[in-house]
């Protein structure tokens, strides 16, 4: 039995408008798609009626928090799963910041068994860079390629030693694996939660300098040029990364970046006074020359692609306040309403170029079959409802995580069906489809 979906609204390749098509799932994969004015031959198969919803390829986020193994108090990969499912992810790609960290054959295995048993959506894992992200030890490249991970990366904090990152990139260009890196100098933090900014100067607080996260983008920019490995900067939050992103890129060095919805739509002007730690995430939110200068770095193509950074965090812990909380907001579930809602229906941006950012240059950059929805592709895909206006309410999200800084927006583009090879995951009718 295949499935079609009947009266759907798909971007023309070439017009790059939207026109009215059928598309048949057969097999888990993309069969084949009709002109609307053609009448699909549905007896005996599956009909799904996507009449009035866009059909796009299935979001692909490069960069979330599932916390399993170890805390999963605040997610686990069927919580983190279902949360991507819902906010129209098909394939997430988790960070090694677990306990124990994703650094071992071991623990890579450990989540990809769990991911195929419980979890619903595509799960590609990261490996740590060094053993337990203490910036000491590199950890077995080999082993972990072999065991399934996608590439590198101590993601929650930065490498310290130059050393240590040069030696990983030349391992990890041996083998054909990319480097992803948290961009943050220690030495120019200690302990602040604020970017340096209006927030921090008008509250007394200790600010997080633009430079701790750029030195550290200009010397891995340096250090890729010298091994040639694929350098992938993490979560772009300043201008002057954007800048040196830009110059590495011109002078032909294999370095891509990319960026939060957070740090597109949010500056540290926004924070409320009431100091929220639901506005406190690493890279902190800066001032509003830098969200500009990361949209225009997005925009010129500087910045490749959009990923959430999903980072849940219990309550509890985020209830200790702005100095004292833990870094990290929940993304899945508002990042494609947000930017729908504040750069293509206010016509910043069109509609394709959104969804590529989201789709086929994500796989594009790590090399995934994902992200088209070309005859033969895995029927990886997502129903969206772009006309209907609904505000963020944290307590409908399946992910564990309520600590978000959007609650109450009204967003348009949420939505309402999501396929993974050719099952269908969740519909927002009838919620999770195990
Ligand atoms: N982004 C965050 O604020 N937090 C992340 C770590 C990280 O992405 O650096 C987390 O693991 O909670
Ligand atoms: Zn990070
Ligand atoms: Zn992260």
């Amino acid at each position: 039995m295949a499935t079609w979906i009947i009266n759907g609204q798909t971007i023309s390749a070439e017009t790059g408008i939207l026109e009215k098509k059928h598309v048949k799932v057969e097999n888990g994969s993309i069969a084949e798609w009709l002109d609307a004015a053609s009448q699909p031959d549905t007896a005996g198969h599956e009909v799904i009626d996507a009449t009035g919803k866009l059909i796009s390829p299935g979001f692909i986020d490069m960069h979330v928090h599932l916390r399993e193994p170890g805390f999963e108090y605040k997610e686990t990969i069927a919580t983190g799963t279902q949360s991507a499912a819902k906010g129209g992810f098909t394939t997430i790609a988790p960070m090694p910041n677990t306990r124990p960290v994703m650094d071992t054959p071991d623990t890579i295995r450990y989540v990809l068994d769990k991911a195929a048993t419980e979890g619903v959506v595509r799960v590609l894992p990261y490996a740590a860079i060094t053993k337990n992200e203490l910036g000491r030890e590199l950890t077995d490249f080999a082993a972990l390629k072999e065991a399934g991970a996608i590439g590198f990366t101590d993601d929650g904090v930065g490498v310290q030693s130059a050393q240590m990152m040069k030696d990983a990139m030349a391992l990890a260009a041996s083998f054909d694996m990319p480097v992803i890196a948290h961009c943050e100098d220690n030495t120019l933090v200690e302990g602040a939660a604020v970017t340096e900014g209006a927030f921090s100067r008008k509250h007394g607080l200790k600010g997080i300098p633009n430079e701790s996260e750029a030195i550290h983008v200009g010397r891995d920019i340096l250090l890729s040029e010298a091994t040639g490995v694929h350098y992938h900067v993490c979560h772009v939050s300043t201008e002057q990364s954007v800048r040196l992103i830009r110059l590495g890129k011109s002078v032909g060095v294999k370095v891509t970046s990319e960026v939060c919805p957070h740090h597109l739509l949010l500056s540290d002007e926004d924070i409320p006074d009431s100091m929220d730690a639901n506005w406190k995430m690493n890279p902190p939110l800066r001032t509003p020359k830098d969200v500009e200068a990361c949209i225009q770095g997005l925009e010129d193509g500087t910045i490749d692609i959009i990923v959430t950074d999903h980072a849940p965090h219990s309550e509890e812990e985020k209830a200790r306040g702005m100095e004292r909380a833990p870094f990290g907001i929940v993304g899945f579930e508002t990042a494609f309403p947000l930017l729908y809602t504040k750069f293509v229906r206010t016509g910043r941006w069109t509609l394709d170029f959104l969804l590529r950012r989201m789709t086929s240059d994500p796989a594009r950059l790590f090399g995934l079959p994902y992200g088209t929805l070309q005859p033969g592709a895995p029927a990886d895909l997502t129903l969206v409802d772009l006309e209907n206006e609904r505000a963020v309410d944290p307590d409908n999200f399946l992910t564990k995580g309520r600590n978000t800084p959007f609650a109450g927006w009204k967003l348009y583009g949420w939505p309402v069906l999501t396929m993974v090879n050719g099952r269908v995951v969740w519909t927002e009718k009838n919620g999770i489809n195990r």
